[in-house]
C-alpha cells in the first residue's frame, strides 16, 4: 500500500449565493512511501487545499483519501516562526514527544545541520529570510517526521538564496528520507527534486499528468539532461492549461 492513496477525490468551498465553488474535482493521485513527490500546477488551482486535506486540517471532502500513520511535519511558504520565541525555542516547542534529555542535543544537530549553530539564541526578525526559512526546515525536521509536506517553500526567496536553501532541503531528505510531497509551480525545482510529478490542471483542478523523473541526484542545473527534463515537464504544463476546462 502507497504511503497516501488519494481516489476520485471531490473539494467545494461555499461560494455564498452561487452555491459551491469546485477547487479538486476528480482527483486521483499516490505517493509511495520515501519518495519525493512534486505537485505542479498553477496558481489559484488548489494544491494548499489538498495539502491541507491530506494533512487532515480539513476533513470536508468526497471520495477516498487515505495516509499512513505517522508525523508530519509542514513547511509553508513564509517560515512562520513564533516572533516572541529564540530559534532554538521555536524548535524546542515542537519536540514535546520527545525525552527532556535529547532535546537539547537534537536541537543543536538540527541547527547545525542547516547551518545555524550561531544563532539558536536569535529572534526569528534578527535572521534574514533565508535563514528563517532554514530554521523552519529544522524545526520540520527536528521531530523526525514520516510525512513531510512543503508548501512552496522557496517562493519567497531570492533565486540563489532558493537554490541553497533548495539544495540544503535536498541534503537533509536524503539523508532522513521522510516521504514528501511538495508544492510549487516552477518547473526548474520540480525537476530539481522529483521523484515524480502530478501535474494539476487549472481550477478545480484534477491531475492532468505524471511524469517520472529518472535522473541520478544531486541533479546539476546546468546539465542538458536537467534541462531536457524540464522541457518536457513545462510541456506537460502548457498542456495542462491549455485543454478545455474541466467543468
Ligand atoms: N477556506 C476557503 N474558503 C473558500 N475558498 C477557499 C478557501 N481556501 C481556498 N479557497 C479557494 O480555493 C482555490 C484554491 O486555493 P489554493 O490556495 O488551494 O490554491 P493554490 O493552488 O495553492 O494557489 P497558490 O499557488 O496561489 O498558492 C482558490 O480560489 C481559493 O480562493
Amino acid at each position: 500500500m502507497d504511503f497516501i492513496e488519494i481516489a476520485h477525490l471531490f473539494k467545494e468551498f461555499p461560494n455564498g449565493e452561487a452555491g459551491w465553488r469546485p477547487v479538486l474535482w476528480d482527483l486521483s493521485l499516490s505517493v509511495r512511501r520515501g519518495e519525493f513527490a512534486v505537485l505542479l500546477g498553477p496558481s489559484g488551482c488548489g494544491k494548499t487545499t489538498l495539502l491541507h486535506l491530506i494533512a487532515g486540517l480539513d476533513r470536508h471532502y468526497r471520495g477516498s483519501l487515505t495516509r499512513q500513520p505517522g508525523r508530519i511535519a509542514f513547511v509553508f511558504q513564509e517560515p512562520r516562526l513564533l516572533p516572541w520565541l529564540t530559534v532554538e525555542q521555536n524548535l524546542r516547542l515542537v519536540c514535546s514527544r520527545e525525552r527532556p534529555a535529547s532535546i537539547a542535543p537534537q536541537v543543536e544537530s538540527w541547527l547545525r545541520r542547516v547551518g545555524l549553530e550561531r544563532w539558536g539564541r536569535a529572534y526569528p526578525h534578527q535572521l534574514s529570510v533565508g535563514m528563517q526559512q532554514r530554521a523552519a526546515l529544522a524545526r520540520a525536521f527536528v521531530i523526525r517526521p514520516d510525512l513531510l509536506l512543503l508548501d512552496e517553500p522557496f517562493s519567497a526567496l531570492d533565486e540563489v538564496t532558493a537554490e541553497q536553501v533548495a539544495d540544503r532541503t535536498l541534503q537533509l531528505w536524503l539523508s532522513e528520507r521522510p516521504t514528501v510531497l511538495m508544492v510549487t509551480h516552477r518547473v526548474e525545482e520540480a525537476v530539481f527534486f522529483a521523484d515524480r510529478v502530478w501535474i494539476l490542471t487549472p481550477s478545480p483542478a484534477t491531475v492532468h499528468a505524471r511524469i517520472d523523473i529518472t535522473l541520478p541526484r544531486p541533479r546539476s542545473r546546468t546539465h542538458p539532461e536537467y534541462w531536457q527534463e524540464v522541457a518536457r515537464v513545462r510541456h506537460a504544463v502548457h498542456d495542462a492549461c491549455t485543454r478545455p476546462a474541466t467543468l
